[in-house]
């Protein structure tokens, strides 16, 4: 492959020199986040949304708690211009709610944006050309002296349109591949244009357009524009990362450490080719830090099923926090690992191996936490049958029973549910017979004959089962190596009750072999 072609990213533009203070850093509060599925993301896929899926993702950013939110490229379609003007006339924007709008530094396109926008109460006015000296020579043919006039005539009639509650933001398109000398120009310029102060900032967008380096490069780009911008304490820096490299996350978490305040994304990373960053992963990795994200995930497969539905595309299984099998384990070690976790859980600090975050604070259960295929052990399976079925087997019967659930998931090359593992528990150890349970595990049969093999011995002296109404219950007493002690089990059916029993006794009295 032509390597030849590429050049590293300090051959293509200044990378200033910094006093670096980020790599010391820590993050310990959210930035701002700023959805832009309804704009940047929406305009990445093959059939933009309409106006019912545009309200859908927006009544699910606001439930969320995003406080501003780009809800589109008013001037680019119909679509995108019906659905800032529903927002406008429906008055359903919340109050602690701005709207952001998109718009490139064209006359006519800017005058559509404020069409669009009218009636809104909050606004943030977002203009943007790109600056990068490639984009400058081969897309808007102007050296840097007139793309920056053309820039500022624009922002000169964003400000002659302002109303008192427009706020406004710019973006030097392609910042990492522009010159910073010239990014500082033009930006704090606008500062001075737009009269940035404290109680109305001016937003300035860095983004990286087309990732192009490794996050350590971004964050000294943004450090470097953090020290140098001027009024500072009147400008929020914002970035806007791509992920071109599979580092989009990278790169704003190192942002953030070096001086971004509002982070633009999506959420599950749509967008643009690879896409925007992912929101989602952004804010649950503070969370999981013990940081406040400032977002609700509580509910992160509804979130996923609204953005499936709105974008059409799926969300990957493993995207980190919100994909379908993130905390699901298959590997033995792991099931092992994660069970001894969870029972130990006490709802204090969380400390379960493998399981980065608490599935139930995003609304998963610990049902599908475990899944069992050819390549679990018997920790996963001791796990499924006891959170399915009651069963809490004997350590030795753990053994033995996994190895019958290997030769089995071997053969199939399919998954065992609980419901598969009670089936083979039921044949290996307890058949034949279904109509009651106590003539398939009462009588001195497979399961007291397996628990002898494993050194319990078992002798059950009485037995009663209740199986009218309801779940059936069973009681037994047994003599478990020597000691005297009742188990108990309830099922809806009456043998997984009755082997529910027998092994209770066994778990009260000793599950420790007999001498
Ligand atoms: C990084 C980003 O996400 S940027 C946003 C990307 N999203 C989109 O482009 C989707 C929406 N865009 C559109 O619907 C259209 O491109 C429009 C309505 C904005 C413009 O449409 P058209 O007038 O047909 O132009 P076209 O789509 O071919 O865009 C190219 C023109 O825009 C100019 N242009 C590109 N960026 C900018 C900018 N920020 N400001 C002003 N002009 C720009 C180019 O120089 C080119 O001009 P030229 O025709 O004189 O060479
Ligand atoms: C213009 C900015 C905000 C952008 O969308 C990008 O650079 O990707």
């Amino acid at each position: 492959m032509p390597y030849q072609k590429y050049r590293p990213i300090f051959d293509r533009v200044d990378v200033p020199h910094t006093e670096r203070a980020w790599p010391a850093r820590r993050i310990g509060q959210a930035p701002l986040w700023v959805p832009v599925d309804l704009r940047d993301g929406n305009q990445a896929l093959a059939e933009p949304m309409d106006t019912p899926r545009k309200r859908r993702m927006f009544d699910l950013l606001t439930g969320m708690g995003f406080k501003e939110i780009e809800a589109g490229y008013p001037s680019a379609s119909r679509t995108d211009f019906d659905f800032v003007r529903h927002l406008a006339e429906s008055g359903d924007v919340p109050d602690d709610v701005t709207i952001v709008v998109f718009t490139p530094a064209r006359d006519d396109l800017i005058e559509r944006t404020f069409a669009a926008v009218e009636g809104l109460p909050r606004t943030v006015v977002h203009l943007y050309t790109a600056t990068a000296p490639v984009w400058r020579e081969v897309v808007l043919g102007r050296d840097r002296d007139e793309l920056h006039r053309m820039i500022r005539r624009s922002a000169t009639q964003v400000l002659r349109l302002a109303g008192d509650s427009t706020r406004f933001q710019f973006s030097p398109e392609v910042f990492n591949l522009t010159e910073p000398d010239y990014v500082l120009e033009v930006c704090n310029g606008l500062s001075d244009l737009w009269d940035a102060s404290p109680d109305r900032p001016v937003i300035h967008n860095l983004p990286a357009t087309v990732e192009a380096a490794t996050p350590n490069v971004y964050a000294d780009q943004i450090e470097y524009m953090h020290r140098h911008l001027t009024r500072r304490e009147a400008v929020i820096l914002s970035v806007h990362p791509h992920n071109d490299r599979g580092t989009g996350v990278a790169c704003a978490e190192l942002a953030v450490l070096a001086g971004a305040q509002r982070v633009e994304g999506c959420l599950f990373g749509n967008g643009e080719r690879t896409g925007n960053v992912d929101l989602v992963t952004l804010a649950l990795n503070l969370y999981a830090q013990g940081v406040d994200p400032m977002i609700d995930f509580s509910g992160i497969d509804r979130v996923r099923e609204v953005v499936e539905h709105c974008n059409r595309i799926p969300v990957h299984p493993r995207h980190p926090y919100g994909g379908e099998l993130v905390y699901t384990a298959f590997s033995g070690t792991h099931q092992d690992a994660i069970s001894k976790g969870l029972g130990r859980y006490d709802g204090g600090r969380w400390e379960v191996p493998y399981l980065p975050i608490d599935p139930a604070d995003v609304g998963r259960t610990y049902e599908a936490v475990i899944r069992v295929n050819s390549q679990s052990g018997k920790g996963g399976i001791a796990h499924l049958l006891k959170t399915g079925y009651g069963l809490d087997l004997p350590p030795r019967l753990r053994a033995d029973f996994s190895q019958v659930v290997q030769r089995a998931t071997d053969a199939s090359g399919r998954e065992a549910t609980a419901a598969d593992l009670w089936e083979l528990f039921e044949a290996t150890y307890l058949a034949p017979g279904r109509s009651s349970g106590w003539r398939t595990a009462g009588s001195p049969g497979a399961l007291v004959r397996a628990l002898a093999r494993e050194g319990i011995k078992v002798e059950i002296l009485s037995h009663t089962e209740h199986a009218a109404a309801g779940p059936a219950t069973a009681y037994a007493e047994c003599r478990v190596n020597g000691e005297t002690r009742w188990g108990a089990g309830r099922d809806v059916s009456a043998p997984i009750a009755a082997a529910q029993a027998v092994l209770s006794a066994v778990s009260r009295a000793s599950a420790r072999p007999a001498p």
